[in-house]
């Protein structure tokens, strides 16, 4: 049996993490961590402060994180420092954090690190970069982005890596945050954010071209399509060389 622990455990997907884990009969839930203690599928919720005890005393084999940007860093120190290997599913991170996180991993423990778990969202990456590559120039891009009223970060973790991938195809050009007033369009990206009610999470590229546009996107119903995707890197990063993979190494897609 696979012994998992969820941080962020009272949290949306925490908490859908947390029932996958409770089902399966490959994995053992033993706990989870979140700011204030409680408890989740008949097991113990520590409190943060308490995340390197808890670590001793549970020795998990994975560490979900599911979090915040500012928390997650020092919850993936503490599980590296354990040689507790990682699923990190939590977006927001600077790029001085993202490096701090390259180091704390590196040659220590194996880390699944991905800002969409969804088998679909992985797919969606690929078709971006398909069109990116072939569209002859002259096609403008905008990327938009939807999610609910809850969300800390924008844009979203998906939509950054969306930005990375045209980036490397077509960039690098200037990524412009919405628009107002008298605006003239150059090759920038247009980023476009809107959050309401209980938007699971939307995404979309726009490549707008003389007479035609095309347009890719990705529609979650339900967080359920991250959980399943997180829970199964955590089964796939157990025994892999130390290291940083993604979501793509364990669809094998590329
Ligand atoms: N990669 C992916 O597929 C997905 C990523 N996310 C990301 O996951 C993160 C969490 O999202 P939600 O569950 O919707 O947020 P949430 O706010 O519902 O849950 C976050 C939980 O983390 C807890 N927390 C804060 N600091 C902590 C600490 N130091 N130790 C342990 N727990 C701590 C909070 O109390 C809260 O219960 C966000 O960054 C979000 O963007 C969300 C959905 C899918
Ligand atoms: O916070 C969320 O809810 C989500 N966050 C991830 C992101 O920032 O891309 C993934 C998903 O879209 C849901």
């Amino acid at each position: 049996m696979i012994k998992v622990a969820v941080c962020g455990a009272l949290g949306r997907m925490g908490t859908a993490i947390g029932r996958l884990v409770s089902e399966s009969s490959d994995l053992d839930l033993v706990g989870g961590v979140d700011v204030k203690a409680g408890s989740f599928y008949g097991v113990p919720v520590v409190e943060a402060a308490r995340l390197d005890a808890f670590l001793e005393e549970t020795k998990p084999d994975v560490l979900i994180d599911f979090t915040i940007a500012n928390a997650s860093v020092g919850n993936i120190k503490a599980a590296a420092a354990h040689g507790v290997a990682l699923v990190v599913g939590t977006t927001g991170f600077s790029p001085e954090q993202r490096e701090e996180i390259r180091l704390a991993v590196e040659g220590h423990v194996p880390a699944v690190i991905s800002s969409n778990y969804s088998v679909g969202v992985n797919i969606f990456w690929t078709l971006i970069r398909e069109a990116a590559r072939r569209l002859p120039e002259g096609y403008d891009i905008e990327v938009t982005e939807a999610h609910h009223r809850y969300k800390k970060d924008a844009p979203s973790g998906t939509a950054k890596t969306i930005l990375e991938i045209l980036d490397e195809e077509v960039g690098p050009r200037t990524h412009l945050h919405g628009r107002q007033g008298m605006t003239e369009r150059g090759d920038e990206i247009g980023v476009h954010v809107i959050r309401g009610g209980d938007i699971v999470g939307d995404h979309a590229v726009l490549f707008a071209g003389n007479y035609e546009v095309l347009e890719l996107s990705h529609r979650a119903y339900d967080r359920a399509v991250f959980a399943s995707g997180a829970v199964r890197a955590a089964a796939w990063v157990i025994g892999r060389k130390p290291g940083v993979y993604g979501m793509a190494d364990v669809l094998n897609l590329s």
